[in-house]
């Protein structure tokens, strides 16, 4: 470790699907774009011989001792080629922080992804440094919004930044420069690892989360591939959270076990979602960059697009009675939601156009908060992960019970 290395803050956002969540597991295209909530991961050394994490959304706080941890039978791993966390490796976690077998609790997991992360660092020079994992997250935890990903691509840029696996990206002080992005080779390792630790919170993921949160704006992505999109319009959405708690694994699982059980039914069904996906990328790519010239008939595609997406995930089984209330409660005002990430619950995302009133986007979010869920107007697109060199009022403000 570096010796004049003290302190480095990551943040990594959080995103939104807009189509093709559930499919894009099947190897199907899905659209993402990152939003402007993120998950900020201070690290500091310590002057003893113990790492600590403190996680509060999920009321974590818990320090191990390294030469205990150096001590499990952990298989060697490069992490540039990270394997697969292992159920053997799994369970010598579980035992060593004395977890139940197939815990879901938050925390559970959390501690796994981190000790998951945290170990496989020691292949890189036999050392597991003694170190403060300290994380503020502006996104709900288990919501649809990806706080997973935006988490391990956190731990997994800066562990491999403070190993010395990928270079810290320079900072000039001439030039202020707020942050700092990693290479492109780097970000595709972080991406890499991040995508392992996605496998404990989710099973199977897609890598989708995972790779919007490392590169942040908006990706075309299937199978592993990514494709920027430059031209997503400048979407205005309006964010609802039903509060209603849901575990993406589970609900991965259940359409998993249906797909296998109704192929012939499961799989045009995907196939449909792949073209919703398609459609709305054509769609994009048909918008003006000039913003006087009429888009009314694109933004009435988008429109039935993201209605037939939400019947369709409906028709999957994985909406749920608050999603259906959001969707009824915003076409009583001429706007359109669907479910963004697995559903069940979480969060929905109604389409605003350039047009809409801004009274009646007041008087839905009134409506919506009356019903006891959580709403707010957001902007997509936004950077994916970086180290911040100097930080903004706002987010000194934010990391304030961070940084000692
Ligand atoms: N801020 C956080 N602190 C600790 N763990 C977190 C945080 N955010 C997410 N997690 C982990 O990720 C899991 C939620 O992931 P998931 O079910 O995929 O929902 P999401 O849509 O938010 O990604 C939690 O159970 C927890 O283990
Ligand atoms: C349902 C899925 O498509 C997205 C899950 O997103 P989230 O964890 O609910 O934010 C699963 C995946 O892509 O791995
Ligand atoms: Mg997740």
């Amino acid at each position: 470790m570096d010796s004049k290395w003290k302190r480095i803050i990551v943040s990594a956002p959080g995103k939104v699907i807009l189509h093709g969540e559930h499919a894009v597991v099947y190897k199907e295209p899905a659209i993402a774009a990152s939003l402007d909530l993120r998950s900020y991961l201070c690290v500091e050394k310590r002057n003893d011989d113990k790492v600590s994490v403190q996680f509060p959304d999920v009321k974590l706080t818990a320090f191990w001792n390294t030469q205990d941890l150096k001590k499990l039978s952990i298989p060697k791993c490069d992490p540039l080629e990270p394997q697969p966390p292992s159920d053997e490796l799994l369970s010598l976690f579980r035992e060593f922080t004395q977890q139940k077998k197939d815990t879901t609790d938050p925390k559970d997991l959390a501690i796994l992804a981190f000790l998951y992360l945290y170990t496989a660092m020691q292949s890189t020079d036999g050392e597991l440094y003694p170190l403060d994992f300290k994380l503020m997250s502006q996104l709900p935890v288990g919501a649809g919004l990806g706080s997973s990903a935006s988490l391990s691509v956190c731990l997994s840029a800066a562990l491999l930044t403070v190993h010395g696996v990928i270079d810290q990206p320079c900072s000039s002080d001439a030039d202020k420069v707020m942050f700092g992005q990693w290479s492109a080779s780097h970000l595709e390792a972080i991406n890499k690892l991040a995508h392992q630790a996605e496998k404990i919170m989710h099973g199977n993921p897609s890598g989708i989360d995972n790779s919007i949160a490392t590169y942040g704006g908006a990706i075309r992505f299937q199978g592993g591939n990514i494709q920027k999109i430059d031209r997503i319009p400048e979407l205005r959405i309006l964010l609802t959270n039903t509060k209603v708690p849901r575990s993406t694994k589970a609900l991965v699982a259940d359409v998993r076990k249906k797909y296998y059980t109704y192929p012939e039914i499961f799989r045009p069904v995907m196939e449909s979602f792949a073209a919703v996906t398609e459609k709305a990328l054509e769609t994009f790519r048909m918008m003006p960059r000039d913003s006087s010239t009429e888009t009314t008939d694109l933004y009435s595609t988008f429109e039935d697009l993201v209605d037939i997406n939400q019947n369709l995930l409906k028709l999957i089984g994985v909406s749920h009675s608050t999603l259906e209330q959001i969707c009824q409660l915003t076409s009583d005002y001429g706007l359109h939601t669907k479910l963004t990430g697995a559903g069940g619950g979480g969060c929905a995302i109604t389409l605003l156009r350039p047009d809409t009133d801004p009274d009646i986007i007041e008087e839905v979010q009134e409506k919506l908060r009356s019903c006891g869920f959580d709403c707010w107007k957001t902007v997509v697109g936004g950077p994916g992960v970086v180290t911040h060199f100097i930080l903004t009022q706002q987010e000194q403000t934010l990391l304030n019970n961070l940084i000692s």
